[in-house]
């Protein structure tokens, strides 16, 4: 059977209420909630966890060599994102946990404390009512394989894991100039991060472990074991080097933990290109058709078609074809709708350009049920688009398209026959262009989460900024 006349299934209110709501996402979170945890009484479990509502606060590990900055980043992530700090010696210095007394006792003797009495410390912190509603970042557990299997089966799962890296000489040299405060725990360094408070300056302390045999020591033990644990993390691992200052190492930390990891959920991309002539959204309709299997609906081809086949709406069109207006909105939509809401269309999704062009036609889009789950506004630089369509030729003989600049003609016998499409003229382009800026901070209002890509690049670097923003899921709304 033909794809484009199989009955129709998914209406298109489904697909899109999962993706508002990141249904898909809550559902699998639940679900590993109730695998990990087997409550007894599920129902009551998972009511518990909807009410707690807090499958986004931070879940984040960090990780790194000695004196790579891990406290130091973790602590500004804690206060940027008002999550819960957890060191291994803030879960030992805790005078009111009687498991952190004995800790404590085993940590004074000089001693490693068991893995079974560290997690304990762990379970006993993240069930704190704090780290349920906002979240906590784990600094510098695990150190080991075991203990990050024994964390990851006790279900207690990050969402983000941050390494850091970076030359064991410079860690060794850094360290060395790492100080205290031993009023709060903050972490300074005689170079890199040095107070401005003199009461501060004054009161830094030393930290024990930081000499040049001692780092060099515990820098041999983390690279026998960090090897062993990042696999345990495949999808939610990001290594960022921490040999530049502290300040970028916490952006680009801060940048990805505040990112979503790619969607599992089911997804049909409806993807719209928006852009002035000339910014490519051909082209990269093009390349998402070929790469997805999506159906590339160009509005202008599409009526061309209609009229090219004879049928009935193509001889409604032919007139204003033929005194070179505007094709009335209402029979655009009319074989726009009809083209997209095809089986193929519904099965593989679609990406749409050259339509809507403003305001009412993005208005008529939306009452046909035809949002876009995807939109791109690809922004091009006025000379860059006179640039592209000006020098553009075709030649009549084959058919094959040139660009004076980017792919000239390989004979002189060709140049000189090549043509220029009589729209390709700078002062018809200007009209198109303006045409387009006109209407596009309304279309862009019109939109929600619209994504801005810089069209002025080589195609492929445009075509890897849409595709990211396709497979990305969009950012949840913050609620007010
Ligand atoms: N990106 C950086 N550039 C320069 N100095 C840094 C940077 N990050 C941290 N430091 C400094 O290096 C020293 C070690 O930092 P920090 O204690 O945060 O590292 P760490 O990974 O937690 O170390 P450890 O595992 O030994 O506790 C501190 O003096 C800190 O100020
Ligand atoms: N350098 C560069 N040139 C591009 C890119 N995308 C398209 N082009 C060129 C190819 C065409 O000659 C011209 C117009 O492209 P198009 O895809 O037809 O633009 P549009 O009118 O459909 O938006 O610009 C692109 O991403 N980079």
């Amino acid at each position: 059977m033909d794809a484009t006349t199989a009955p129709h299934r998914i209406p298109v209110e489904m697909p899109r209420y999962g993706e508002h709501h990141h249904i898909f996402e809550m559902m699998q979170i639940m679900l590993q909630e109730l695998l990990i945890h087997q409550p007894k009484e599920p129902i009551q479990f998972m009511l518990e966890h909807l009410e707690r509502d807090n499958d986004m606060v931070p879940r984040i590990f960090i990780l790194g060599p000695p004196a790579s900055g891990k406290t130091t980043i973790a602590m500004w992530l804690c206060k940027h994102l008002n999550a819960s700090l957890i060191t291994a010696e803030n879960l030992i210095w805790n005078k009111l946990s009687g498991l952190a007394i004995k800790a404590l006792q085993i940590y004074e003797k000089e001693e490693a404390i068991p893995d079974f009495l560290l997690l304990k410390l762990l379970l006993e912190r993240m069930s704190k009512e704090e780290c349920i509603s906002k979240g906590w970042i784990l600094d510098g557990i695990p150190e080991t394989r075991e203990q990050a299997l024994m964390i990851q089966t006790s279900g207690i799962s990050p969402r983000h894991v941050v390494v850091l890296t970076a030359p064991d000489t410079v860690l060794i040299e850094r360290n060395l100039g790492k100080r205290i405060d031993p009023s709060n725990g903050e972490v300074y360094h005689t170079t890199f991060d040095w107070p401005s408070e003199p009461e501060v300056q004054n009161r830094l302390k030393v930290p024990l472990g930081i000499s040049e045999e001692e780092t060099v020591k515990r820098l041999m033990e983390y690279h026998r074991n960090i090897t062993r644990i990042l696999p345990s993390y495949p999808k939610i691992l990001k290594i960022i080097s921490s040999d530049q200052p502290c300040v970028d190492v916490f952006y680009q930390a801060l940048t990805y933990v505040q990112s979503q990891h790619r969607s599992n959920a089911p997804f049909t991309p409806k993807i719209l290109l928006c852009g002035p002539t000339g910014s490519g959204k051909s082209l990269q309709a093009a390349l998402l058709a070929q790469k997805y299997g999506i159906i590339n609906v160009c509005c202008g081809q599409l009526l061309k078609e209609c009229v090219a086949s004879n049928s009935r709406i193509g001889e409604l069109i032919q007139p204003y074809f033929q005194k070179k207006m505007q094709v009335p909105d209402q029979i655009i939509i009319k074989v726009l709708s009809s083209r997209l809401k095809k089986q193929d269309c519904i099965c593989y999704g679609w990406v749409l350009h050259g339509f809507p062009q403003d305001l009412d036609q993005a208005t008529l889009l939306n009452s046909a049920g035809l949002m876009p789950n995807r939109v791109f506004f690809l922004n091009v630089p006025y000379d860059s688009v006179i640039e592209r369509l000006t020098l553009r030729r075709t030649d009549p003989t084959t058919g094959e398209r040139y660009h004076l600049m980017y792919k000239p003609p390989p004979t002189m016998e060709i140049q000189e026959r090549l043509m220029q499409h009589p729209g390709d003229t700078e002062e018809k382009v200007k009209v198109k262009i303006d045409f387009f800026y006109r209407n596009s901070s309304l279309l862009e209002d019109f939109f929600d989460n619209v994504i801005y890509v810089n069209g002025d690049q080589d195609p492929y670097t445009v075509f890897e900024y849409i595709e990211s923003g396709i497979i990305m899921p969009l950012p949840t709304k913050v609620s007010q």
